[in-house]
């Protein structure tokens, strides 16, 4: 029958590392418990398993110590150089909708966690899959643990829908100084001293685009000062579509731009009217807004700069061998280019595996995707990039062990 005969090698070399590893079945099936107890009987895709389990569940290092981090001697083109080094990295992995990002990025802050850097894992994709993809609820806008792993690893779903309702309320009720508040905890405050001046308050019912970025980079901007972020040495970006991320990336050119228009405009207006603001006493207080403005734009111009350090970022492009996919990847790539933000690897996920059986369907649809991978090395912007090649597995990537597993296959 075609259904058995579509079965492929997937699910069953992870149902023989999840007999190994109790825990791993535990993750793939996001509704077993943490810890299941010998034997367990597990709903599969193709019905029901009969699985016992034996190896306990590892006890949680307490130490936050890099281990088994590579030197950058040993620094190679694979996920050894990935996870090289103690500095901190920026991997960003985007594409479109649908290709695998979350399960990519969630795979590979599982893996780097397990290697012994302490990782966040951030969803800038204002339809989040983070919760879905670990099975862990870590929603809130907030850093949260995630279970798992050997070492720490914490996620981050910033909620721009959540933050924008914020924002509005904080007007309604409290007008400027509500914004501020508001913006303060957005690591923005010093923005919106300036801005309340320009009747913000006014705006704030039609919330200026690009908003949810702007919200998105002050979350970066905390991560390049805050105490609470200092420990992380790897940071992975789960970000939103396409057309979202670019907008992401040149944000801070937006704002560096906006800034430095504000602060000219500043300018001219203080040396117009220095002489009676002097009489008034508040020359000085303007002078210190203005340097307050001047640090906002240089941490804008910082944040700029990371994206495009190629030493210490990354961006990942995830996609499937389909020609629109592909298409748009392309299209992707070279937006980054030239944006100047270093991309190196190409992820093509959900690759059919050869079917060892008379599957027409398997058969045709492999042929199709092998058709669009040869569009790659004639393509001018996706040929130069490391291809990294990831099968279809015939599970749902659900949970930490599913998701090590999955890194253990694209993460090489
Ligand atoms: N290699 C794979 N094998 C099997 N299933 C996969 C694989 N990669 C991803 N999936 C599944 O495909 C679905 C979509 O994956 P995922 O959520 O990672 O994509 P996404 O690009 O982040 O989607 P969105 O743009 O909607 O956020 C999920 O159900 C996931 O489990």
């Amino acid at each position: 029958m075609a259904t058995q005969s579509c079965v492929s090698p997937f699910s069953s070399s992870l149902r023989s590392l999840t007999a190994r590893n109790s825990m791993a079945v535990a993750g793939v099936f996001s509704y077993a418990p943490r810890i299941l107890k010998p034997p367990a009987l597990l709903l599969t895709t193709r019905g029901l398993s009969f699985i016992s389990f034996s190896v306990p569940r590892k006890p949680r290092r307490k130490s936050f110590q890099v281990r088994s981090v590579a030197s950058p001697a040993e620094t190679v083109a694979g996920f050894d150089d990935m996870v090289s080094g103690t500095q901190r990295k920026y991997y960003m992995l985007g594409g479109k909708g649908g290709v695998g990002k979350t399960s990519s990025a969630a795979s590979l802050a599982v893996k780097f966690a397990n290697n012994g850097h302490p990782t966040l894992v951030v969803s800038t994709d204002p339809a989040h899959s983070l919760s879905d993809s670990f099975a862990q609820d870590l929603s809130g806008g907030t850093l949260v643990p995630v279970e798992g792993p050997d070492h720490p690893l914490f996620a981050l779903e910033i909620n721009p829908e959540k933050a924008r309702e914020e924002f509005r309320a904080a007007s309604k009720k409290n007008g400027v100084s509500g914004v501020r508040d508001f913006m303060d905890g957005m690591g923005l405050g010093m923005l919106a001293e300036q801005l309340g001046e320009l009747k913000l308050g006014e705006l704030l019912d039609t919330p200026p685009p690009g908003l949810d970025e702007a919200i998105a980079i002050s979350k970066v901007i905390q991560f390049l000062e805050s105490q609470e972020y200092s420990m992380f040495t790897r940071i992975v970006f789960d970000t939103a579509p396409t057309g979202h991320t670019l907008r992401l990336l040149s944000l801070p050119d937006f704002l560096d731009a906006s800034i430095g228009k504000i602060l000219k405009l500043r300018q001219k207006i203080a040396s117009a009217t220095s002489a009676i603001k002097s009489v008034f006493g508040q020359e000085e207080q303007r002078q210190d807004a203005a340097d307050k403005l001047e640090k906002l734009r240089d941490r804008m111009i910082k944040v700029r700069e990371l994206f495009r350090d190629t030493d210490s970022t990354e961006f990942v492009i995830v996609t499937i061998p389909t020609v629109m996919a592909l298409s748009e990847s392309s299209r992707l790539s070279a937006s980054l280019k030239k944006e100047n933000v270093p991309v190196k690897r190409l992820v093509v996920n959900q690759i059919l595996p050869p079917s060892a059986s008379d599957c027409k369907f398997c058969a045709m649809r492999r042929k199709d995707q092998m058709r669009a991978l040869d569009m790659i090395k004639d393509d001018p912007e996706l040929s130069s990039l490391v291809m990294i090649q990831a099968p279809l597995v015939d599970v749902e990537i659900r949970g930490v062990p599913a998701l090590q597993y999955l890194g253990d296959i694209i993460w090489k």
